[in-house]
């Protein structure tokens, strides 16, 4: 089956609700958001079903509605709308805002995709879901902060595309901005005949902190990661490093892991524990680890290893609550810190490989305080190291997304989603987490693999939680 191709029907700017035609400023970068400068969007993709939707319902409600509650969202996030641009004068690059700034925002119509099928848990083509999202704008000088695509599937729903620039964004405020736009968008359904000054106030929770001064930096880490960058690159491209490349042999599939699954499994690592005459007892074994440790001990397995590969694996933490003092939680900006360690594969793939992960993982989130999360120069040279493939790992095991961000409760007024995707695994090969969509408390793993991996994987994957 080819690759499904989509009709462009608008390419527009969507400008922030009553800005001021003056209005110009600049966010500054933190050095938490250095990390990611160089590193590609992170693409989500909202599916939302309606079965009876046609062009003209859609373009006559639903879009000027989105359109329409996307500009009131902007009026609260501002930079949303602006760029990232390192000018000659300026130490480091920053979030710049001038009058009439606004957000790529494209219409598609999806010409023959199954909606259903893109839709599912099941194995389907990671380049099917390219048309589905944004490419935002990256040159040298100038980089847009996010991009938004509405695709149309005639008779079947809708899709939303968002690309959000990882220096900019992290998961916490993406999701908050992706919560915010929905909340305003059903506010202006539920109360089409108030003003938009009612409408458009946001609650606590989702109106966002630009404030900088609360991240600490004393030792101006921000200019020293930015000039590493430089150094890095040899320019001041803010292009993004070369990924992966999407081709037809890689397949996504979602995994579930259900209440049971996960409390199943939770015994079964105890159990190994204690037979290898250890205490269960103060290790840290969430849904998230439990989920993280099976599927990187079947990723591995996918993989075929050689048993002396050293494998990178950890956890990216939200550490707005680890730092002393700790962040607002609606702080926007990023603030990612991560604690890893490097394993022979060996470990993972023998018998008690997920007991063995999982043991990892707990100490990793234990350790997440303090100099652990707190920024210093080594830590960003490491980082760009391993960026260039030096040091001791040779495969690394990563994470995007959470099973905290409540990504099935953007309801922007026709109900939650049926399925959220984060695409940008296909190029990163990270695994995808999110809270499982039925609200059953259960959790969504997200996998992109070539095909006969993904087939292995798959089977690991069942396999392990039944036996
Ligand atoms: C470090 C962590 C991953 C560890 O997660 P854990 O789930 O293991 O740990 P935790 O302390 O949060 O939760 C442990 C237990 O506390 C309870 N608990 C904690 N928070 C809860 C909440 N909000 N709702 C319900 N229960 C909660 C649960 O019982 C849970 O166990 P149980 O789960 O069994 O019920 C997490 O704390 C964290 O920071 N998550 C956010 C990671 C993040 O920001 N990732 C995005 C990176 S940026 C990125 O990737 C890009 C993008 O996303 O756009």
């Amino acid at each position: 089956m080819a690759a499904a191709s989509v009709k462009i029907h608008e390419a527009i700017k969507v400008t922030p609700f009553s800005s001021d035609s003056t209005t110009s400023f600049t966010l500054p970068l933190t050095y938490f958001d250095f990390f990611w400068l160089k590193f590609p969007p992170v693409e989500r993709l909202f599916f939302y079903q309606i079965c009876d939707l046609t062009w003209d319902s859609f373009s006559s409600v639903i879009l000027p509605k989105l359109k329409h509650s996307l500009s009131l969202t902007l009026h609260h996030y501002l930079p949303l709308a602006g760029h990232i641009m390192w000018p000659l004068e300026a130490p480091k690059p920053a979030v710049y805002f001038f009058p009439n700034d606004g957000v790529s925002f494209t219409v598609a119509e999806s010409n023959n995709a199954d909606f259903n099928h893109l839709s599912s848990n099941g194995i389907r083509r990671a380049v099917e879901f390219r048309p589905l999202v944004p490419e935002p704008s990256i040159s040298d000088d100038k980089a847009e902060v996010i991009a938004i695509q509405i695709t149309l599937f005639p008779n079947q729903g809708f899709s939303i595309g968002i690309s959000s620039h990882h220096a900019v964004l992290d998961g916490k405020s993406s999701t908050m901005f992706v919560k915010s736009w929905a909340y305003l968008c059903k506010q202006l359904q539920l109360q089409e005949d108030k003003n938009d000054v009612v409408l458009s106030s946001l609650p606590l929770q989702l109106t966002p902190c630009f404030d900088r001064s609360v991240i600490k930096d004393p030792k101006g880490l921000d200019v020293v990661y930015a000039n590493h960058w430089l150094e890095f690159a040899n320019t001041r491209s803010l292009k993004i490093i070369p990924m992966k490349q999407v081709n037809s042999d890689l397949v996504r599939m979602t995994f579930e892991m259900r209440p049971e699954d996960i409390t199943k499994l939770r015994d079964k690592i105890k159990e190994n524990i204690l037979q290898a005459g250890k205490s269960a007892e103060q290790l840290h074994l969430s849904t998230h680890v439990l989920a993280c440790a099976h599927s990187f001990v079947c990723l591995v397995k996918a993989y075929g290893e050689e048993t002396d590969t050293n494998v990178m694996f950890g956890v990216a933490a939200d550490c707005r609550s680890r730092l002393d003092p700790p962040l607002p939680v609606n702080y926007f900006g990023n603030c990612v810190g991560g604690q890893g360690t490097v394993q022979k594969a060996s470990y993972l793939m023998g018998e008690n490989g997920v007991a063995f992960v999982a043991e990892k993982l707990s100490d990793c989130i234990k350790e997440l305080k303090g100099d652990v999360i707190e920024g210093s120069e080594d830590k960003f040279v490491n980082f760009l190291g391993m960026m260039k493939g030096e040091g001791l790992q040779q495969r690394i095991l990563s994470v995007a997304g959470s099973n905290r961000f409540d990504v099935y409760g953007s309801d922007f007024g026709w109900g939650k989603p049926k399925k959220v995707e984060i695409v940008s695994i296909d190029k990163t090969g990270a695994i995808s987490l999110a809270e499982s969509g039925d609200g059953s408390g259960g959790i969504e793993v997200g996998v992109v693999l070539e095909k006969h991996q993904m087939e292995v994987f798959a089977s690991l994957f069942t396999d392990g939680l039944q036996s």
